[in-house]
């Protein structure tokens, strides 16, 4: 693509191009992409400097190279093409979104938010949205899907390199509408300023990531972009801050379970395999039938029908959409039920995730509440206690783990956990090794024990210091019942 083009809407403090008619062939933000003729845009990050990296990057052939405004450029004068500006990441989202021809303004595009629910809700929407004759794109935690083929997923939200490709490709395959799950770090890191949404989704804000947001207000002022950027708005009314979205909104399609809403779930009935509900939609009135249990997964059905809706889609659509999501990997996932126990893969990591996982045990559960879980090393700390509460205070036995120690020290995080837990009565065992920790649970499981396995659902690997094993909780607990069999 010639320079002229790639630049356009870029903030240009300086820089030494003279023909503009240059050509690019594509860029990278990590100079170990750099191919020949390549734009490479250096971005100061939290662990490195992509500035230090620019010499590597003409090594490898790059063209242009697009600086921070704090970067010297006198020794690249002669060098290289370069170009000064004012915030390199969002001049990567620029850069991309003209060189892939911004194909989110040729597609629907809907983006959810929130702290929980958000995969389970871009699951939701794309099933209601092909039942309605779509073909659609899915960006998210646990993967990326064109139509039906699957693409692995790095991130919950992509790079804005990364997602404006996956959108060219997205489009190449005639995908007509995409559904992403769009995260606080995404929108605070820029990347996803120059995508075009039609919707933007909230599902409700709780404590997480204060690590990376410092304060709730910062936090919420990151997911606030989503709508400021959207032409639509879907909103929980029940939640306290989605409650200040649609004061800053009101023209917003509320859904409420306890307060009132545009789309409501009335005569709730949980069961350990499903729940039911009316679905109370503009004077109409459908029963669904939802295979993805737990009382939080109404919330998300919610915003779905809510989202679907306000596209003009009728409710018997909605209906068929919700009840032919079958499962979703590791949401409420029970991976065993025999005469003796059940035990149930859940990706619960705050407390309110944890809090209402636990609410909804207790509703399915016949005897002891057992729960397995810990905490995310390099992640938001503060949440460890209180969901060291929460779980004394909701479990009747707690085993505490390991979940992604990354670089910290599992001891640590443990005791971090152990702050919250023991301010309660709970009874507790502390076995740091998680494949240990989940065979003594099923070990020493009692008559009608519901056992859930907290934290790490569809994620099949364990992140320690220094490697990463492959760790899916599926495979374990056959692994561990295969053993005590013999
Ligand atoms: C805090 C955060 O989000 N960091 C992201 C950020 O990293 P960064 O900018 O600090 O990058 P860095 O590692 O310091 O490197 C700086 C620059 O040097 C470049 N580089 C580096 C090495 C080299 O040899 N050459 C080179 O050019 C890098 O490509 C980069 O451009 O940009 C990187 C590139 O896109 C991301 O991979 C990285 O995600 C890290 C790994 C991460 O863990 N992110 C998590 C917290 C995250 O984003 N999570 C949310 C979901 C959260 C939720 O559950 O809600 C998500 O959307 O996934
Ligand atoms: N609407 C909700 N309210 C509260 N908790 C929820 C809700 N939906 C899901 N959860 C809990 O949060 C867990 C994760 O759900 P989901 O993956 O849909 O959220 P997410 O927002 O995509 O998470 P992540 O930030 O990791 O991408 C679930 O396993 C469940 O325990
Ligand atoms: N995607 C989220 C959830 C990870 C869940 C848990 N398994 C952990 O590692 O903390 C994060 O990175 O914060
Ligand atoms: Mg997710």
């Amino acid at each position: 693509m010639k320079v002229n083009k790639l630049i356009k809407g870029l903030n240009i403090i300086e820089t030494n191009i003279k023909n503009f008619d240059e050509d690019i062939k594509d860029i990278a933000y990590n100079s170990k992409n750099v191919k020949d003729g390549f734009a490479f845009v250096c971005i100061k990050g939290f662990k490195t400097d992509g500035h230090e990296y620019i010499d590597e990057a003409i090594k490898r052939g790059a063209k242009l190279i697009v600086v921070d405004e704090f970067f010297d450029t006198s020794k690249l004068k002669d060098k290289v093409l370069f170009i000064k500006t004012s915030n390199t990441r969002k001049a990567l989202s620029i850069i991309s979104a003209n060189f892939f021809e911004h194909p989110s303004k040729d597609f629907l595009l809907i983006g959810v938010t929130g702290t929980n629910g958000k995969t389970s809700t871009t699951f939701m929407i794309k099933s209601i949205l092909e039942q309605s004759g779509h073909k659609v794109g899915l960006i998210g935690t646990v993967k990326n899907m064109i139509g039906q083929k699957e693409i692995e997923a790095k991130h919950t939200t992509p790079e804005s390199y990364d997602l404006q490709k996956l959108f060219f490709e997205m489009k190449k395959e005639n995908v007509d509408s995409v559904v992403m799950e769009v995260s606080s770090h995404s929108l605070d890191l820029h990347r996803v300023d120059d995508c075009d949404f039609d919707v933007g989704v909230f599902t409700n804000l709780t404590q997480d990531h204060l690590d990376f947001h410092g304060t709730m207000e910062n936090y919420f002022a990151a997911k606030l972009k989503l709508f400021k950027m959207s032409k639509k708005r879907v909103v929980n009314n029940d939640d306290e801050w989605g409650r200040k979205i649609i004061s800053i909104y009101p023209d917003s399609i509320t859904y409420a379970k306890e307060s009132s809403g545009d789309v409501m779930a009335k005569n709730i009935k949980l069961f350990v395999n499903k729940n039911q509900f009316d679905l109370c939609c503009k004077g109409q009135i459908q029963q669904i039938t939802l295979n993805i249990p737990g009382i939080f997964s109404v919330y998300n059905a919610l915003a779905s029908a809510a989202c679907a809706a306000s596209l003009g889609i009728d409710l018997e659509t909605i209906k068929k959409g919700l009840e032919s999501v079958k499962a979703i990997p590791g949401r409420f996932e029970i991976v065993e039920s025999n005469d003796k126990f059940t035990i149930v893969i859940d990706y619960a990591h705050t407390p309110d995730g944890l809090l209402n996982l636990m609410k909804t045990v207790d509703e399915v559960a016949k005897g002891r509440k057992v729960l397995l879980f810990g905490c995310g090393g390099d992640r938001d700390r503060t949440k460890r206690p209180i969901m060291g509460e929460i779980a004394g205070k909701m479990a009747d036995f707690v085993i505490v783990t390991s979940d992604n120690p990354r670089t910290e020290d599992p001891l640590k995080i443990i005791e971090d956990i152990l702050v919250g837990l023991q301010k309660t009565n709970a009874e507790y065992v502390v076995i740091p090794d998680r494949f240990e920790a989940i065979k003594y649970a099923i070990k020493n499981a009692k008559e009608n024990d519901f056992i859930v396995l907290a934290g790490k659902g569809h994620e099949t690997y364990q992140i320690l210091k220094d490697r990463t094993i492959h760790f899916d909780e599926r495979e374990v607990v056959k692994s561990i019942l295969e053993e005590l069999k013999e």
